[in-house]
């Protein structure tokens, strides 16, 4: 779909920002081109919508060198999204979206009613169209950006950073909003970052570029923790990389067991064991320590804050964590509604690993 031929960049101050790097995205995936500052990942991606030409070597999209088409028109089918969402702070939400369909030619009426429903794809509120970028924090304004870059359904997407301005945990959330867009709309993404954490989560494929422009690996990202190609791409993806390689490990022979629970509101008595207590939809709200004497209904005063939940199915790395974070040692299994499922020790999740690792020198 895109295609980057031994392709060049020197700048006129004799920067060579991309050192002919031959590199194929393919169709309807997320790539993901990740490296330190500065080892030409903006340069290669504006190549794509002719932002920027290279010195030699060819890029294609689609099969034809972008080189042959319009420029207006080659940008008309790739989206563009970048950090701080650009967005043109005198005009509304609602007219920001709809700019693209109105350059497009549809009336002004069918531009803001498919800006209406940009917006609810991306997850925002009908009430915030009226607004002003400025009135928007800045997980927002970035899925305003999503949604302006999406307007005109085009089949490729190129992100440069997008997410990189917000905070970590606004910026899981735009993470994950992203993987479930892209399952809707099987767009060709090309994705710009410099967090390998990142780049992991998102990738179907992850290029790590060095200093110079230079292709240090492409690979799977599971492939790119197992076998580091070299030194450089060993240090880029750290130290704890066989930690995040339980993103990949298969969470289904995990077996939760049971544990004693209570509920609160209820009456309870004293008891030797730590109880796991729940609410009256059976989410997990807390500890109950041993021996704790409750004189009445059982009150979430009484108990001691659990540990993170692990949610069934999701990435075995939240499953350690539950274990490694709760006050008992027992990681909280809940399901897709929060409610309790079972609990896990460390020793059982590494269990699961242990069996899952691939044996030394098989494929
Ligand atoms: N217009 C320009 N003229 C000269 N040199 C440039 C120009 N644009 C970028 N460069 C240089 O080219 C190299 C690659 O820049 P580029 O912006 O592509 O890197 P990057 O990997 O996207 O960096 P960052 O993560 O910091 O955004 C850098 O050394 C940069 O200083």
């Amino acid at each position: 779909m895109i295609e980057f031929q031994a392709v060049r960049k020197e700048y006129q101050n004799g920067t060579v920002a991309v050192h002919e790097l031959s590199l194929s995205v393919r169709a309807g995936t997320i790539t993901v081109l990740v490296g330190p500052s500065g080892c030409g990942k903006t340069t290669l991606m504006r190549m794509v919508n002719r932002m920027i030409e290279p010195s030699s070597g060819k890029v294609l999209v689609g099969g034809t060198d972008v080189r042959e088409r319009d420029p207006a028109e080659l940008r008309r089918g790739i989206g563009y999204v970048i950090q701080q969402a650009g967005l043109f702070p005198h005009r509304t939400v609602l007219d920001n979206i709809a700019t693209v369909p109105l350059l497009h030619g549809r009336s002004k009426q069918e531009a803001r009613q498919r800006a209406g429903e940009l917006l609810e794809l991306v997850g925002l509120q009908p009430e915030l169209a009226k607004r002003y970028p400025a009135q928007l924090s800045g997980g927002q304004q970035q899925r305003v950006g999503v949604a302006r870059a999406l307007a005109a359904d085009p089949p490729v997407l190129l992100m440069d950073e997008p997410f990189s301005a917000v905070d970590p945990v606004v910026r899981e959330g735009l993470q994950d909003e992203l993987l479930r867009l892209q399952d809707e709309l099987d767009k060709t993404v090309l994705f710009v970052t410099h967090d390998i954490d990142e780049a992991i989560k998102l990738g179907e494929k992850v290029a790590v570029l060095r200093q110079g422009g230079h292709l240090a690996q492409y690979a799977e990202p599971d492939d790119l923790l197992a076998e580091p190609a070299d030194d450089f791409v060993t240090a880029f993806v750290g130290r704890d990389r066989g930690y995040r390689r339980l993103s990949f490990v298969d969470s289904d022979s995990l077996s939760p067991q049971p544990v004693d629970t209570v509920e609160l509101g209820s009456r309870v008595d004293r008891q030797q064991q730590w109880r796991l207590a729940l609410d009256d939809a059976g989410r997990p709200r807390g500890w109950l320590p041993p021996e704790t004497e409750v004189d009445g209904p059982l009150s979430e005063e009484r108990l001691v804050a659990g540990g993170s939940l692990y949610s069934r199915g999701a990435p075995l790395r939240g499953a350690l964590d539950a274990a490694l974070s709760a006050p008992t040692g027992l990681g909280v299994v809940v399901d897709g509604d929060g409610g309790y499922v079972g609990v896990v020790t460390a020793e059982h999740v590494l269990g699961v690993i242990e069996r899952h690792r691939r044996p030394e020198g098989l494929p």
